[in-house]
C-alpha cells in the first residue's frame, strides 16, 4: 500500500469506509483490521487474468497467511479453493463450513492423524511431499477402504530471489520430491501403482514475496518439461499443474510487485508453446490476497529520546502480533491514524512492548509530532501477522475486525488473561 493512496476524512485514516480511530476506540488496540473489499478485488484480478488468457484454472488461497473462520467464509463466498497445512487449519476451515472437496492439504510432515482426518473428511486433494507420507497414506487408504486424489509436490531446482527463509523451490529444501536426483520419478511410480490414489497432477512452489515474472515463467517451463518426461516414462499427462504461490506485495516504496495480469499473461505465453494439451493451472496465493488488505492499529505509549542520537516510540503491541520484522527483517510503513492531515516532522524507531531489543516494528519511520494515545496504523499486515501471532510475555493476541462497505464486524475476539491461563493446570 502506498501511503499517498490511503483514504482519510477529517484527518482520520479510513479503512473500507470506516474511521480507523473509531475502530480503535470501539475494539481497543492492538487491533487487526481487514478491508474485505480489497481481498475480494485481488481474487477477482487473479480470476480475470486467467480468463483473459483462456486458461483452465483454479485459485487456491494459501490459508497459512491468515487462517480464521471468517476468512474461510469469504473464500467460500468468492468460490475459490483453499490450501491448509495442518489439522488445525483443516479443522478451522471445516468448522467455518468450507467445502472439503475444495481443500488441498499440504505439509512436509503430515502426521498419521492428520492424514486420517483428511481421508475421513474427504479433502479434495492431498499434496504428497515425501516417501514416508506415501507409505502412511497408502496404509490409511487400505485400512479405511478409501480412495483419494493426490498431487506430488516437486522440488524443481529453481530458487527465487527472496529472503532465505522464504525460498522453497531450490534443490536443497525440506519440501517436496527432488526432480534432479530422481526422487520425483520414484514417487510417481509409487503413486501410479497405488490403486487407492488418483494422481491429479504435479505441484511446485518456489518461494514467497517474489517480485518479477522470471521465476514463475521458468517454473512453468520446467513443469511442462517434467510433465513431458513423465508422459514418456509413465504414459501419464497431468490434469493439473499447480505453480504454488509467492506473488510479492508492496510493503514499502522499494517493493515493486507484479500484477496478476503480468505474470499470468507471461505464464500463459510459456504454457501455450506446448504441442500437448495445456493442463489446468492452479495457483496458491496467500500474501497477495490478504496482505495489502490488513492494517494493525496500535496505541502510542512511551517514548525515549536519546540526545543527539535517536528516538524510540513504543506501541502497545509488537513481535507477538507481527514477528516478521524480527524474523525476516521485513520492512513496513505506518501512519498516525488520527493525524493524517499533519506533516511529518520526525523520524523514529517504532518499538514494540516485548522484552526483546529486537522487537522493533519499523526501523525508521517518518511521522507527524506524536503524543501518548495517538493511534499508529501499520500497513499491509494482513498476511503472516495474526497467523504467526504468539503469547510471548503472556500478552493476549489482538482481536480481528473485518470492514466492508462502511460496516465493521468483529470476527476474532481479543484474548483475555483468562484465555491465557485456560490450559494451565495447578501443581
Ligand atoms: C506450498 C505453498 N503454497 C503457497 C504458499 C503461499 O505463499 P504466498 O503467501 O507467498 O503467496 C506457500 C508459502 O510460501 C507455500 O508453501
Ligand atoms: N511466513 C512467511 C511466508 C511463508 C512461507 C511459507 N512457505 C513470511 O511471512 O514471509
Amino acid at each position: 500500500m502506498i501511503i499517498d493512496d490511503l483514504k482519510s476524512e477529517n484527518g482520520h485514516l479510513m479503512i473500507g469506509g470506516v474511521d480507523s480511530v473509531e475502530l480503535a476506540k470501539k475494539y481497543g488496540t492492538p487491533l487487526y483490521v481487514f478491508d474485505i473489499s480489497q481481498v475480494r478485488s485481488q481474487i477477482r484480478k487473479f480470476k480475470s487474468a486467467f480468463e483473459k488468457n483462456n486458461l483452465k484454472y483454479q485459485i487456491s488461497y494459501a490459508s497459512k497467511a491468515f487462517a480464521v473462520k471468517a476468512i474461510y467464509q469469504v473464500m467460500k463466498q468468492e468460490d475459490v479453493h483453499i490450501d491448509v497445512v495442518s489439522g488445525g487449519e483443516l479443522y478451522t476451515a471445516l468448522s467455518a463450513g468450507f467445502p472439503s472437496e475444495k481443500i488441498s492439504f499440504h505439509g512436509n510432515n503430515k502426521s498419521y492423524d492428520e492424514l486420517l482426518m483428511a481421508v475421513k473428511e474427504h479433502v479434495g486433494v492431498i499434496m504428497l511431499d515425501n516417501f514416508h507420507e506415501i507409505d502412511l497414506l497408502s496404509q490409511i487408504l487400505k485400512q479405511e477402504k478409501a480412495t483419494t486424489k493426490v498431487m506430488l509436490r516437486l522440488t524443481p531446482g529453481i530458487s527465487a530471489h527472496t529472503h532465505k527463509y522464504d525460498q522453497t523451490g531450490q534443490t536443497d529444501s525440506k519440501f517436496g520430491f527432488d526432480v534432479e536426483s530422481g526422487q520425483a520419478d520414484k514417487a510417481m511410480k509409487s503413486v501410479l501403482d497405488d490403486e487407492n490414489m488418483e494422481l491429479t497432477g504435479i505441484h511446485a512452489h518456489i518461494g514467497s514475496q517474489i517480485f518479477g515474472t522470471q521465476g514463475f515463467v521458468m517454473l512453468a517451463k520446467k513443469m511442462m518439461e517434467i510433465a513431458k518426461k513423465f508422459q514418456a516414462e509413465f504414459n501419464y499427462w497431468p490434469k493439473v499443474i499447480n505453480l504454488g504461490g509467492g506473488f510479492g506485495i508492496s510493503y514499502n516504496e522499494d517493493d515493486d510487485p507484479i500484477t496478476a495480469d503480468e505474470f499470468i499473461g507471461q505464464i500463459a505465453d510459456e504454457l501455450k508453446k506446448t504441442n500437448n494439451e495445456v493442463p489446468e493451472i492452479w495457483i496458491e496465493p496467500g500474501r497477495s490476497i490478504v496482505g495489502p488488505a490488513g492494517y494493525t492499529l496500535y496505541t502510542v505509549g512511551s517514548r525515549k529520546d536519546i540526545p543527539n542520537l535517536t528516538s524510540y516510540l513504543s506501541v502497545d503491541g509488537g513481535m507477538g502480533d507481527n514477528i516478521r520484522p524480527a524474523l525476516y527483517q521485513a520492512k513496513y510503513e505506518a501512519v498516525i491514524a488520527n493525524k493524517m492531515d499533519q506533516p511529518n516532522e520526525q523520524t523514529v524507531h517504532i518499538a514494540g512492548k516485548y522484552c526483546e531489543s529486537g522487537d522493533i516494528l519499523i526501523d525508521q519511520q517518518q511521522l507527524p509530532k506524536t503524543k501518548p494515545g495517538d493511534i499508529l496504523a501499520m500497513l499491509d499486515t494482513g498476511a503472516y501477522g495474526y497467523s504467526m501471532a504468539m503469547n510471548y510475555n503472556r500478552n493476549p493476541r489482538p482481536a480481528v475486525v473485518f470492514v466492508e462497505d462502511g460496516q465493521d464486524k468483529l470476527v476474532v475476539k481479543r484474548e483475555t488473561y483468562q484465555d491465557l491461563t485456560s490450559l494451565d493446570l495447578d501443581y
